[in-house]
């Protein structure tokens, strides 16, 4: 990808500075190297100079305190001699005899004998006796020094002195001890013995401490003045050289020091002054370079040591990064920085981390499924995702680097694009349909977004990202929506929004076409029942074949369409402008409906039937809203409904009077309940020699205001409401009370009495609990109750009911099945019934003489029952020719106003008595 152009900035300008990391360190470490070497050579140079005047210092020193030492020593050994001198018995004995005035000559020989024999002599500058008047009485120094000149100076007064002093004198200084002489035996004073050492005149001792010493100039010095001097013979012009007291001079090739003695018997005016040859130290160049090269040689290495470390570190981590950068670039899913030791490293690994995963987040956007281009400024395109090449036939390759008008069809004009570029330029972002032409030369329609992307600072364009949408990809996107918010997700069909829109222009069109239109509220029978018993699914699947079959009934410009659970609205246009003619033609479709819909479903191979009511309004023009036509509609469906399902009803205005009247109805029940409004009839059953053989008791509602009021007045909202539960418990209770009261009479007790049971009665799960024991606290024969089930009942949950029939027939109850005929039985399921009776239908009978098609239904009904092996009974029995009829056909029983209506219980137990 072309590089932005501040990134070729920024890579020009870090150019020259762009260097490696260890070539930098090198340069680093060769700065620091060499200013080290700068500084060490300095202080190297320093320490080089003090430490060789320490050196020289402690050298000249040295051989200061070692002639000092030489000096004491010679003194010492004087000491010793004198002291032995003194001591020795012939040196005595001759005192002695000089006491006794023996001959000087004899002691002088004496003494001059002792000296020559001994290693005194040769040692022994000055050595004299005086006699304890001062007189010399024998000299056995060297005879190099006069010692008359020190003689003399040590008269007035004459010194004695056991401690060494200094005597000087113009040809003689001379350090000089005595010790006094006694007789032995008189302890009287007899002289004195002295002994020197002339430090002024004794050149060989000199030079013998010079060389001992290992000096090259060698001074000896009394207060001011220069007694004695050595030099080796490299150094004689050194010897003028006047040093300062305790400092060293150290010009002139020759390190001087003059120093002050400190010699026995507290003498300290003698001096020395020592010297030695700057040739016999090391000279200041190799000392320097000696400690130079030791301290820059460690610091160097050590730099080295460092940096070689920081390099190592260093690669290691750059290492780790340029290996999660090579991941990276080679496309490793979920590659990892892994950490090392250096923080800065680990900081830039993590945040890279956190870069990577925002541009993974950034590609996938990018490589969505909408074509997507990025430009420079200039409308180059720098990137183009995958999807664009899919859309355009280009690929990426070929449209990096080309302008944006690669794609550009003929087909808009140029204002077009400056109308374009004037939104960008106003609001950094333009959407709209575009064509565009593809590598093949096809023009296209595209759903096309542009946004400018600015730059933080001076807001001047830097990019423009493209996103190019197929329009027929938009177009299913806009469908899927319409789909989800104007469709039934379950059946496809139109909801109740895009009903109100299609009505809303159904209604308008019936004004400009002069037509009428209609509404027909469609709501099946007993859905809820089936729901609760087979499970939402099965009823989920019902719903969709009842549409498929809805569809199927109308035409295609007619609208099917599903508002609510089982409820559907079909929308008729196009109708004729008079009424009457528009509701025969709505009776023809709601005809069809009712004789196409209730044929069986099939569910998961188990039959499945479903009846429906419909509630029919018409509309011309725009008097009516869409809510109030719908309500209408609603209203004839419920009228529908109360007329015995399975009908249509069309909306007048008397039904909305009806619906209030229903509500009224079903809170009367309930007090009528409460104030046992309610009495059972008794309607007689004949058997086949008309006598009584039992009874089918019938509701009735002793009402306040209306007088008795028959079933159809209030059975249907009963059911409706769920009243009939506890209005049938109370019905199944009394009719056990009537059979126990009736097996205390023999007229009585072989009677039967059969009670209608509801729907929703049977399907509650204590059902059969419920009948046993009302039985059982009653005391009532349970093969005396029979119970009417009506077929369309059975159909729900056919096991359920088998399985309830059969645990009470345990107990003898007996079951008839009523209506028989209505509805769509099934032979099938017929046989599984464990039925004791077949209740032919009074609509089968009343018309039984007059057609043909009936008196089949009858006779076959008859015919069934016996190959079941069932009884059968007919109601509605009026006539004495439909009673005949039915008695040829093999009919047994008869129930019917023939033999009477439905009656109070007296009135039915008279009868039985007769
Ligand atoms: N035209 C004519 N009609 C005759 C004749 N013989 C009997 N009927 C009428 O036919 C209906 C027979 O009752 P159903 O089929 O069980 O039909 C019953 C039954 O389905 C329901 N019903 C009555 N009592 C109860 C009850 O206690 N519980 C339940 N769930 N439904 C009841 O109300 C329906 C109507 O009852 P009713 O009005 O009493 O109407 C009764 C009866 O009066 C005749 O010869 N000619």
């Amino acid at each position: 990808m072309p590089l932005s152009h501040a990134a070729a900035n920024s890579r020009r300008r870090a150019g020259f500075l762009e260097l490696k990391f260890t070539t930098r360190i090198a340069l680093v470490f060769g700065a620091l190297g060499l200013l080290a070497l700068l500084v060490s050579m300095a202080y190297a140079y320093r320490t080089a100079e003090q430490s060789l005047q320490q050196e020289i210092d402690s050298a000249l020193q040295q051989r200061h305190r070692a002639v000092e030492n030489l000096i004491e020593i010679r003194l010492g050994l004087l000491d010793v001699y004198l002291q032995s001198a003194a001591a020795n018995r012939i040196f005595t004995s001759v005192v002695d005899t000089q006491e006794e005035e023996s001959p000087l000559d004899v002691l002088v020989e004496d003494m001059a004998f002792m000296f020559q024999d001994s290693a005194l002599g040769a040692n022994l500058d000055v050595f004299f006796i005086v006699d304890n008047e001062n007189e010399l009485v024998f000299d056995a120094g060297l005879p190099l020094y006069d010692i008359e000149p020190l003689f003399a100076a040590m008269r007035a007064p004459f010194i004695y002195s056991n401690r060494w002093s200094v005597v000087s004198t113009d040809n003689l200084t001379v350090l000089i001890k005595s010790v006094p002489l006694f007789d032995p035996a008189t302890i009287q004073l007899r002289g004195y013995m002295f002994i020197g050492l002339a430090v002024g005149q004794n050149r060989a001792f000199l030079s013998e401490i010079a060389d001992r010493a290992d000096l090259d100039i060698l001074k000896l010095g009394y207060e001011g003045q220069v007694l004695l001097r050595h030099a080796g013979v490299n150094f004689v012009s050194e010897l003028d050289r006047q040093p300062q007291m305790g400092e060293v001079d150290i010009s002139n090739n020759v390190y001087l020091l003059r120093e002050a003695m400190s010699l026995p018997g507290g003498i300290n005016n003698i001096w020395t002054e020592v010297g030695i040859s700057a040739d016999r130290f090391p000279s200041l160049t190799e000392s320097y370079q000696q400690t130079f090269f030791l301290l820059s040689g460690g610091f160097i290495v050590l730099l080295l040591i460092a940096a070689w470390l920081i390099h190592l570190s260093h690669a290691q981590n750059v290492g780790r990064l340029m290996k999660y950068i090579q991941d990276i670039q080679s496309g490793t899913r979920g590659a990892v920085y892994v950490h090392g030791g250096i923080k800065e490293y680990n900081q830039v690994g993590s945040a890279m981390q956190e870069m990577v995963q925002d541009l993974n987040v950034a590609a996938t956007v990018f490589e969505s499924t909408e074509g997507m281009i990025v430009t420079d400024q200039n409308r180059i395109i720098l990137r183009a995702n995958e999807a664009f090449s899919e859309i355009t036939g280009y690929s990426t390759e070929e449209a990096i680097g080309q302008p944006l008008d690669l794609i550009k069809s003929d087909r808009h004009e140029t204002t077009f694009f400056s109308d374009i570029d004037a939104a960008l330029d106003a609001n950094d972002s333009w959407q709209g349909e575009v064509w565009n032409r593809r590598k093949n030369g096809d023009d296209y329609l595209q759903w096309t977004s542009i946004t400018a992307v600015r730059t933080d600072d001076d807001d001047t364009v830097i990019n423009y990202v493209v996103t190019l949408i197929d329009a027929t990809q938009r177009k299913a996107a806009e469908m899927k929506i319409t789909q989800l918010a104007f469709y039934d997700q379950l059946t496809g069909l139109p909801n109740r929004q895009l009903l109100m829109d299609r009505l809303d222009q159904a209604i308008a069109a019936s004004v400009r076409h002069r037509k009428s239109g209609a509404i027909l509220y469609i709501d099946l029978d007993d859905f809820k029942t089936l729901n609760d018993t087979r499970g939402h699914d099965v009823g989920d699947l019902l719903l969709k074949q009842v549409a498929n079959r809805l569809l199927n009934c109308v035409r295609k410009s007619d609208t099917v369409a599903r508002i609510g659970g089982d409820e559907f609205i079909i929308l008729l246009e196009d109708l004729d402008i008079d009424l009457d003619i528009a509701s025969q033609q709505v009776e023809v479709l709601a005809e069809t409906i009712l004789e196409t819909l209730p044929a069986p479903y099939y569910i998961g191979g188990i039959e499945q039937f479903s009846t429906l009511s419909i509630g029919i309004t018409l509309f011309q023009g725009e008097q009516d809203t869409f809510d109030e036509l719908l309500k209408q509609a609603d209203l004839a469906m419920y009228q529908a409904k109360a007329a015995g399902r399975n009908t249509r009803r069309f909306f007048n205005p008397s039904m909305q009077a009806r619906v209030l009247e229903h509500a009224e109805v079903a809170n009367d029940i309930r007090k009528g309940m409460h104030n046992h409004e309610f009495v059972l009839y008794f309607q007689p059953q004949m058997g086949q020699s008309r006598q009584l053989i039992g009874a089918e008791a019938l509701l009735r509602w002793n009402h306040p205001t209306r007088g008795l009021v028959a079933p159809g007045g209030f059975i249907s909202v009963a059911e409706e409401t769920g009243l009939i539960l506890p209005l049938g418990q109370w019905v199944l209770e009394s009719a056990c009370a009537v059979l126990a009261q009736w097996a205390q009479s023999p007229k009585t007790a072989e009677l039967s009495l059969a009670i209608n049971i509801s729907a929703r009665q049977l399907v509650q799960v204590d059902f059969v609990d419920q009948v046993i024991s009302a039985l059982h606290h009653s005391g009532a024969n349970a093969q005396r109750l029979k119970l009417e089930l009506t077929e369309s009942m059975l159909l729900n949950d056919v096991e359920d009911t088998i399985q309830k029939m059969h645990q009470l027939r345990v107990h003898g109850v007996t079951f008839s099945l009523d209506d028989f005929g209505t509805g769509y039985s099934s032979l099938s399921y017929l046989r599984q019934l464990p039925l004791d009776q077949l209740k032919i239908d009074q609509s089968f009978v009343q018309d039984l003489a007059e057609q043909a098609n009936h008196t089949t239904i009858a006779q076959t009904i008859v015919t069934l029952a016996k190959g079941l092996d069932i009884s059968v009974i007919a109601e509605g029995v009026e006539t004495e020719a439909q009673c005949i009829a039915l008695t040829n056909y093999g009919c047994e029983a008869y129930q019917g106003y023939l033999f009477g209506r439905p009656m109070p219980l007296e009135e039915l137990v008279a009868m039985a008595a007769q």
